[in-house]
């Protein structure tokens, strides 16, 4: 993020992913001196340098606080605040995960469930105190969220940004995992984990172990889709908190024994017995080594769709893991004209300043969506 520069064209060989398309951040980060000049709270951590470029400092917390609870409240209608130390979330990273599952539910690749309802329902995996996921799906799309979490500052404070925004709170539930009766496929889990000598650095095996799905979400329950940002490091050491940012976050929130992949491992796991109410699970995975793995472990599981992404997070790649139980669908793209195959598409939401590389990118997204298989070489 850069202060209301348009964002360069990286439409190079070389170049790295883009934001997604339909962010509303991709063709111009956030301009901070009009920010600044709007929500006085937000000017004093606003520097103008000599040539005139306002930026913020993001090794400060408050600084980064300040900055996303405006751009909640300007761009998006959100009141919103978490307690000092809570994991910040930056809005236009969290939005591109969003955008990604807007593009897997609007795929054909896969039917809708015959009893889903009209409005989205999604299930987001550790909500945490800033209950980034369901404000952001609710108040861009209007889709409909239960929000878990084990601990009670962040059920505290989830609960509490939902209360201050009225009209999404029909939209938004927050359930307590830790409410759940453990599961013996956690139990084994958390023995696993023990037997192997996975190290502890936080609280205790028990709080990595706390149920996912099992006894949090109910009988009969469906959703479109449940997504996670989960603990990404087994201990806060290995989080070794960027110093060229200043995000935050607890043990609680960044770590668990195991890391990420017993984390999402967990999920996939009851996946398998919550095939039937989700039409798609997903995980933001940190590292690249585990998206390999984990996708193994999805295919091993019997996932029949498996989908994968890079997201744009500044300096840091995070990525995207999809499956799905449900048999895909065959043929998506038919011709209507017996005998003549078309293969036609179109792009929506292109802006003025998106380059060719981004415009490629939507295609090959649109491709990959529909089973199809497209690469574009760099
Ligand atoms: C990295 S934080 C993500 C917070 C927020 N979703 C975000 O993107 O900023 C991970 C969250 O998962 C929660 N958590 C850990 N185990 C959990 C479980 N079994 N069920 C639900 N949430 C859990 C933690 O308390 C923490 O709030």
């Amino acid at each position: 993020m850069g202060g209301g520069r348009k964002r360069r064209r990286r439409d190079g060989p070389d170049a790295p992913p883009v934001m997604h398309p339909r962010n509303r951040y991709a063709a111009a980060a956030p301009d901070f001196a009009a920010l600044a000049s709007l929500y006085p709270s937000f000017a004093p951590f606003v520097t103008v340098s000599g040539g005139g470029r306002a930026s913020v400092d993001f090794t400060d917390f408050a600084a980064t606080r300040e900055l996303t609870r405006v751009l909640l409240l300007h761009d998006h209608g959100v009141n919103w605040w978490i307690p000092d130390g809570q994991l910040c979330p930056t809005v236009p990273n969290r939005s591109n995960y969003i955008h990604w599952i807007e593009d897997l539910l609007s795929s054909d690749l896969i039917p809708r469930m015959s009893n889903s309802s009209v409005t989205v329902r999604g299930f987001d995996i550790g909500t945490g105190a800033n209950c980034i996921y369901p404000l952001l799906g609710a108040s861009l799309l209007g889709w409909s969220f239960v929000g878990s979490d084990v601990t009670d500052v962040a059920l505290e404070w989830a609960k509490r940004n939902v209360e201050s925004n009225p009209h999404l709170a029909g939209l938004i539930e927050i359930r307590n995992a830790n409410e759940a009766p453990c599961s013996s496929k956690s139990e084994t889990v958390a023995e696993e984990a023990v037997s192997e000598n996975i190290p502890e650095p936080v609280d205790s095996v028990v709080r990595a172990i706390a149920p996912i799905f099992v006894g949090v979400v109910k009988d009969s329950e469906n959703f479109d889709f449940c997504m996670c940002n989960p603990p990404f490091f087994e201990s806060m050491e290995e989080a070794g908190l960027n110093p060229k940012t200043s995000c935050a976050g607890t043990a609680e929130e960044m770590a668990c024994p195991g890391g990420e992949q017993a984390f999402i491992t967990h999920i996939i796991e009851d996946s398998v017995s919550f095939k039937n109410s989700f039409r798609w699970f997903t995980s933001m995975v940190g590292r690249k080594a585990n998206l390999k793995l984990l996708a193994s472990k999805v295919r091993e599981a019997g996932a029949s769709v498996v989908k994968t992404t890079e997201f744009v997070q500044g300096q840091t790649a995070r990525w995207g893991l999809a499956w799905s139980f449900i048999a895909p669908r065959k043929n998506v793209i038919r011709s209507s004209t017996p005998g003549k195959v078309h293969h036609s598409f179109m792009l929506q939401g292109l802006r003025r300043g998106n380059g060719a590389f981004q415009v490629l990118k939507s295609a090959e997204t649109f491709f990959c969506a529909s089973n199809l298989s497209c690469y574009i070489a760099r």
